[in-house]
């Protein structure tokens, strides 16, 4: 099996008592394009910040490209690619004038690119030439995101990188990474509430819950597998479903199963018992499932 991009083991971060990165351990492999969801503050920026070396970790060790984080070669770091959730751009520079900059640091920069990227998404001479603190908030995201593709990067890191677009913005952005940048062979990582967008990118998909990854695996085979099994308490008590993600009691005597393995043992058992209901899920159900 090729070497992991990415690796992380025991990787653990607090903010004063909290904490939002738990021993994780998670590895990357070169191609994948994962998308990474969890809820509103369940540390996915927390963990691609600490997975780039952006922040501090206070345990665990990250490697890259089989480098230590925070000790990245400069040709290790020209590998990678970077969307963040809050605009980094150098708001008093032009987009021409930060562009021109980072084309400078990159012996990789491809100029080509940025320039179809830049006539694609809308950056005419005069939005070239304002300064980024006048741009909305849509405009500085594409701009962020030329900036982070126009090395031609190895690993792309995006944190939610369509949230400020419009639905045209996102439509446009989905079909650059997936006709380019995913064609040619460039490892995603990607994190997003738009589970739609997901669906239509991701191979895979990761669960962040309580500092761990707690599910991962091909999106199409978690919802092949995916399954909430319902039925009398009677007779589900007893019952071991393989894969359980979640066991609920309701007032009205009945249990709700969720496994991430439905097996052909359940099917078979599902298929006996008239009592028993097995339901096949969607993205948003796994997903309210597996965070909750
Ligand atoms: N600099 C910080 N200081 C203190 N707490 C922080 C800091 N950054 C993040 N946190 C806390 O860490 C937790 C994880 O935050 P993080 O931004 O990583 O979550 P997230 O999953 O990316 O959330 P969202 O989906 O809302 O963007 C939150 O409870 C947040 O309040």
């Amino acid at each position: 099996m090729t070497a992991p991009i990415l690796q992380a083991s025991s990787l653990t971060k607090h903010f004063g008592g909290q904490p939002v990165l738990n021993a994780l351990d998670w590895q990357v492999r070169p191609g994948q394009v994962i998308g990474l969801l969890g809820r509103n503050g369940a540390g996915k920026s927390t963990l691609l910040e600490c997975l780039l070396g952006l922040r501090e970790r206070d345990g665990g060790t990250v490697t890259v490209f089989g480098e230590t984080v925070g000790d990245l070669s400069p040709a290790t770091r020209a590998r990678i690619g970077y969307v963040p959730q809050a605009s980094d751009l150098f708001e008093w520079m032009t987009a021409q004038q930060m562009l021109a900059y980072f084309a400078a640091l990159y012996p990789r920069w491809n100029g080509a690119r940025v320039a179809q990227l830049l006539a694609r998404w809308g950056f005419d001479a005069l939005m070239c030439g304002k300064p980024i603190s006048k741009l909305s908030g849509g405009e500085k995201q594409r701009l962020s995101i030329i900036r982070a593709l126009a090395h031609d990067p190895e690993l792309l890191v995006l944190d939610e990188p369509v949230s400020a677009l419009d639905p045209v913005g996102r439509r446009e952005f989905l079909r650059e990474l997936v006709d380019d940048v995913i064609g040619r062979g460039t490892t995603v990582v990607f994190s997003t509430h738009i589970l739609s967008d997901l669906e239509r990118v991701a191979l895979d998909v990761a669960f962040l819950k309580d500092g761990k990854i707690a599910l991962q695996g091909g999106l199409d085979d978690l919802l092949e597998r995916a399954r909430r099994l319902s039925g009398p308490a009677a007779l589900l008590a007893s019952v071991k479903v393989d894969g359980e993600l979640r066991r609920t009691s309701t007032s009205d005597g009945l249990v709700h199963v969720i496994t991430g393995a439905a097996n052909a043992g359940l099917l078979a058992l599902a298929a006996r018992e008239p009592a028993l209901r097995l339901e096949p899920l969607s993205l948003e159900d796994l997903f309210v499932e597996v965070t909750q």
